[in-house]
């Protein structure tokens, strides 16, 4: 059975306008990618990998094309409908974590439902507990994130990533401070995640784990080099 698109790019542009004119950071980039895909994207440092997250993520918009997330054109949302459907529709993890210091695993987790109001107040902490079960890291739930370990510290922000249970996780170098053992274990995870159906897409540079991609999108110069899409 054919699988649906959870991403569509058409012929996007994103430009910056810099002291000597506009840069291009992505150029007439067009690509697909089907719902349940375990995605890297990789590139030299200046590629573009960043540029395309942000705009697949709704943080930025493109100066020219379309972005259509699960059917829904982001690109013509307005910023406060786009910070509203972000919440909800896309999760994120960052390579340094983001975790916030003063509260603790089980608060950091519960803080989008918090925010996006997207489950009942009286659900949200059991919902956490299971999400950090999911991720294999309950038992630490009561602890700060400093107590953590980076590895145990970078399932939480994955746990909390998908707190409001978002058709797309995204990942930018989320293994780039893990040892080699660890990042495997976070690779794995994601794996689950997308065979779970969650679209996943990491920037990685870390080629030992290229292999377990469905499909990798490199940038040089803002454009893509392999093949826009790829077999459902
Ligand atoms: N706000 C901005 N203003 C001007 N130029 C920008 C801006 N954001 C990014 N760029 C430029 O766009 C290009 C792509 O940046 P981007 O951060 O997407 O690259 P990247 O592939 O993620 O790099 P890295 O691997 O180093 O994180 C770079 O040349 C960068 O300097």
């Amino acid at each position: 059975m054919q699988k649906s698109i959870a991403i569509e790019l058409t012929n996007v542009t994103k430009v910056y306008p810099v002291a000597s004119g506009l840069f291009q950071a992505l150029r007439q980039v067009t690509l697909s990618i089907p719902t349940g895909q375990l995605v890297a994207v990789t590139g030299k440092s200046g590629s573009g990998k960043s540029t395309l997250l942000n705009l697949i993520t709704g943080i930025d918009k493109p100066s020219e094309g379309r972005v259509a997330v699960n059917g829904i054109r982001i690109d013509q949302l307005s910023e406060s409908a786009l910070a509203s459907w972000r919440g909800r529709n896309v999760g994120v993890v960052f390579q340094f974590f983001q975790l916030l210091p003063t509260l603790t695993i089980l608060e950091n987790v519960m803080l989008p439902m918090d925010f996006c109001n997207t489950y009942p107040k009286r659900d949200r902490k059991e919902r956490a507990l299971h999400l950090l079960d999911q991720v294999a890291i309950r038992e630490q739930a009561d602890k700060f994130p400093a107590a953590l370990s980076g590895g145990q510290q970078q399932r939480a922000a994955i746990a909390r990533a998908l707190a409001n249970d978002p058709a797309i996780l995204v990942a930018d170098e989320p293994t780039g401070n893990l040892d080699s053992q660890t990042a495997h274990a976070i690779f794995h995870l994601f794996t689950t995640l997308a065979r779970a159906g969650k679209t996943v897409i990491v920037v990685t540079h870390e080629k030992e784990f290229v292999v377990w991609f469905e499909n990798t999108i490199t940038l040089s110069d803002g454009a893509i080099v392999t093949p826009t899409s790829v077999n459902p």
